[in-house]
C-alpha cells in the first residue's frame, strides 16, 4: 500500500514511522527545520521500549513530487487543526480515484473540514491514542503507554482492511476498525476537550490536578458539560460515562498532559477553537449552560496563536 503521510509531526511522523518499519511504501510531507532533517538523517522515534531509526525516508515539502510514483492508496492526515485547510487543499497532486484519506486530528470537525477542500475523495475519520511531539528536528519523542487508533470502517472498506492489517503487523501501534465512528470522535472529544481544558489552565499535570478536591471538581464539571452538549447535539453518551472518563484519567500516569498544554508551554498555536471553544459554541447554540469550559474558551483565547503572555 501506498501511503502519504500529511504532517509529519508527533502523530503523523509516529505512525508513518512504524509502518515503514513493517515494509509498508511510506513517504511524508513536511516542512521547515524538520523536512531538512528527515532528509539528511532520517527518521527517529524515541520511545522507552521500542526506539527507531529509519536512516532514509522518503520526504517533500511538496505533494507533486512524491506524486511522481503515482496517488497515494491512503493519505493519513495528522497537522494541527488550523492548518487544516492549506494541508488539504495541497493534496491535490497525490489524490487519485481510489485514494482514502484517513485523519486522526483531535476534535470533532475534521472530516467536514477536509472534505470540504478534496472534492470527491473519501475522507474517514478516525481518533488515535498516542502521546508524541517532535521533540526536535527529525526527531519525535513517546514517552510510551497507549498507541491505539480507531478508525471508520464502515461498509467494509477494503483500503482501510489493508491498512488495519498492516497496523497489526506494527510494533507499539494498534490499530481497529469501527462502524461508529461518531460516537467514538465525541467520546474522545469529550474526554479531550475537559483534560486540555484543566492541564492548559492550570498549567499541571493529570496527577496534581485529581490530586487537589477543588481542581478534581473542576474536571468533573468539565467532563459533565460536554457530556450535556452531546447529548443536545443528539449522541446521547451511556449513563456512567463521567465516573468512566474520570476513572481512566486517574488511571493515567501522574506526568499525564494533553498536546495542547505541550503547544501552551511551547507557545505554539492552540486547538482551543476546536475543544473547549466548540463545546461553548455548541452550548450557546443549544442551550446549554457550560460555565466552566467557557471560562476556559475565554481564559487561553489570547494564547491560542501563540501567543506567550507576558
Ligand atoms: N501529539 C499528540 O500526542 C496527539 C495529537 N493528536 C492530534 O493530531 C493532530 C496532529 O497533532 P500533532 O502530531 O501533535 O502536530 P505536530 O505539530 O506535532 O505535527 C504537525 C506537523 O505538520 C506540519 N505541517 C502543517 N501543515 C503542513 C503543510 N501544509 N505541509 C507540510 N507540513 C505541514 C507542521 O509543521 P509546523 O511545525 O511548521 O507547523 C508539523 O511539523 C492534531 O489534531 C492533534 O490534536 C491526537 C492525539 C495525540
Ligand atoms: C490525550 C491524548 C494524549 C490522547 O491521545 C491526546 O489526544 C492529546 O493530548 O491531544
Amino acid at each position: 500500500m501506498r501511503i502519504v503521510i500529511m504532517g509529519s509531526g508527533g502523530v503523523g511522523a509516529y505512525v508513518g514511522a512504524r509502518l515503514q518499519a513493517t515494509g509498508e511504501d511510506v513517504a511524508f510531507i513536511a516542512r521547515g527545520a524538520h523536512l531538512k532533517a528527515l532528509q539528511t538523517e532520517g527518521l527517529r522515534l524515541e520511545h522507552p521500549q521500542h526506539p527507531l531509526h529509519l536512516p532514509q525516508v522518503q520526504v517533500s515539502a511538496d505533494a507533486a513530487e512524491l506524486a511522481r510514483r503515482g496517488p497515494a492508496d491512503l493519505v493519513v492526515f495528522a497537522v494541527k487543526l488550523g492548518d487544516t485547510e492549506s494541508a488539504a487543499s495541497a493534496l491535490g497532486p497525490v489524490l487519485g480515484p481510489q485514494t482514502r484519506i484517513l485523519t486522526l486530528q483531535n476534535g470533532i470537525d475534521s472530516v467536514e473540514l477536509i472534505q470540504a477542500h478534496v472534492g470527491t475523495t473519501a475522507v474517514r475519520g478516525g481518533v488515535i491514542y498516542v502521546s508524541a511531539v517532535i521533540d526536535r528536528p527529525g526527531v519525535i519523542r513517546s514517552p510510551g503507554g497507549l498507541h491505539v487508533i480507531v478508525a471508520d470502517a464502515a461498509g467494509g472498506d477494503p483500503t482501510m482492511a489493508v491498512f488495519f492489517a498492516a497496523c497489526g503487523r506494527a510494533t507499539a501501534l494498534q490499530a481497529k476498525p469501527t462502524d461508529d465512528i461518531r460516537s467514538v470522535l465525541w467520546e474522545k472529544f469529550i474526554a479531550l476537550s475537559s483534560l486540555s481544558a484543566t492541564t492548559s489552565l492550570l498549567r499541571a499535570p493529570m496527577g496534581a490536578i485529581l490530586g487537589h478536591p477543588e481542581t478534581r471538581a473542576l474536571q468533573r464539571q468539565l467532563i459533565e458539560e460536554a457530556v450535556a452538549v452531546a447529548g443536545a447535539a443528539g449522541v446521547p453518551q451511556r449513563a456512567g460515562l463521567v465516573d468512566e472518563v474520570m476513572a481512566k484519567l486517574a488511571n493515567m500516569p501522574a506526568s499525564f498532559r494533553s498536546s495542547m498544554s505541550e503547544d501552551l508551554a511551547r507557545g505554539k498555536a492552540l486547538e482551543l477553537q476546536w475543544l473547549s471553544g466548540r463545546v461553548h459554541a455548541l452550548g450557546q447554540q443549544l442551550g446549554v449552560p457550560t460555565p466552566a469550559h467557557s471560562t476556559a474558551w475565554r481564559a487561553l483565547l489570547l494564547y491560542s496563536d501563540g501567543s506567550t503572555g507576558f
